[in-house]
């Protein structure tokens, strides 16, 4: 309808004032580089850690992984396309606090050393590894560090396009975008049946994001394992698959080592509290208390209740039934400890 159609020229016309796509110059020179071994970087291990690279090094991780899982030879993607590709994604990530490039790449990452380490990719075919790391990469493109319930209460333009999981589609459109500005497209040499296969596996792996979804997937996803499935080839059973391995790359942040997830978490909360003070500000509401920066010694509680009720379960019934991805769980449990000491020192 109208009110549609004006809400997604004025997202469209945001977009136009910047420019997606990466530059000519950017791309030529990480086309030059030297491309250091996943062993270098770390890729194969559930505790890599991003702190310490450079943005150049990120695009540069991103690419050992593409060249890792053998992608670019087996789907003819052009180097320089892959290039520039991925640096217009990165580009289309906001400097916001925590959903930022840098949560992306290590969303990336964790599917890398859950189909290399977790053995997972012996049930993947070679598109859905593909969509799998391309959906990782644009899972949240262009956050603003607000929620859905945020673009709802402000009557955002991107809640009048989509009234359920508003930002994971946003994020999927932006996908689109950058996949239809010139020479970025990864998937051009594709044959039209894998094309409209490998979107279709990355928006639903990006709409799958929406933690509000993960828990109606969850309980599909229990019954199967109750019920003894093994067989992960349907194409229904697949989709709750690639969703519960992407809820669990996109939380994976809770199962780093103590250090990591500490400063990690103080990014998530930084940008909650951000939203809470928008909230105080612009409408004038109390923000919920993740939210709400008064009420930050909370914190602790609040993490044990998020690996219990979202985290734990998860990692469970995926190392119960993919044994090698038990790390997950491990890190999981041992952080839940140090959250566990903080929440009774309080
Ligand atoms: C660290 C600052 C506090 O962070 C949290 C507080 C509460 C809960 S919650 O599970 O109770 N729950 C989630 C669903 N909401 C709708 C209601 C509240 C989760 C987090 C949290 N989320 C993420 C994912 C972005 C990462 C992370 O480390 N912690
Ligand atoms: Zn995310």
């Amino acid at each position: 309808n109208a009110c549609k159609l004006m809400a997604k020229q004025k997202v469209a016309l945001e977009c136009l004032s910047y420019h997606a796509t990466a530059s000519n110059e950017a791309t030529e020179k990480l086309v030059q580089e030297d491309i250091p071994s996943a062993g270098c970087f770390n890729l194969y291990s559930f505790t890599f850690i991003d702190f310490e690279l450079s943005d150049d090094d990120t695009c540069k991780a991103t690419l050992r992984m593409f060249l890792e899982c053998n992608l670019v030879q087996q789907f003819h993607i052009p180097y320089e396309v892959l290039c520039r590709w991925i640096l217009s994604v990165k580009k289309n990530y906001r400097p916001v606090k925590y959903h930022n490039w840098r949560h992306a790449l290590n969303v990336a990452q964790t599917m890398f050393a859950m189909f290399k380490t977790g053995k997972m990719e012996r049930f993947m075919s070679d598109l859905e590894i593909l969509g799998l790391i391309v959906a990782c990469l644009c899972h949240d493109l262009d956050h603003r560090g607000t929620n859905n319930a945020f673009q709802m209460k402000t009557d955002s333009p991107l809640a009048v396009l989509y009234s359920t999981s508003t930002m994971e589609h946003h994020h999927f459109d932006q996908c689109v975008m950058i996949l239809n500005t010139d020479s970025n497209n990864i998937f051009q040499a594709l044959n039209p049946d894998d094309y409209r296969k490998v979107m279709r596996i990355v928006e639903t792996a990006i709409l799958s994001t929406d933690l509000a979804m993960y828990f109606k997937k969850k309980n599909k996803f229990l019954e199967l394992i109750d019920n003894g499935e093994f067989d992960w080839q349907s194409d229904d059973k697949k989709e709750l698959l690639s969703g519960m391995m992407m809820t669990a790359c996109d939380v994976s942040a809770i199962a780093k080592p103590w250090d990591v997830q500490h400063r990690v978490a103080k990014l998530v909360a930084d940008e909650f509290f951000d939203q809470g003070d928008l909230e105080k500000l612009q409408l004038k509401e109390q923000p919920i208390a993740q939210m709400d920066r008064e009420r930050k010694d909370e914190l602790p509680q609040m993490q044990v209740g998020f690996i219990d009720v979202i985290c734990l379960p998860l990692y469970r019934v995926l190392s119960e039934t993919f044994p090698w991805m038990k790390p997950l769980y491990q890190g999981t449990l041992e952080n839940r400890q140090h959250w566990q000491d903080l929440a009774e020192k309080v």
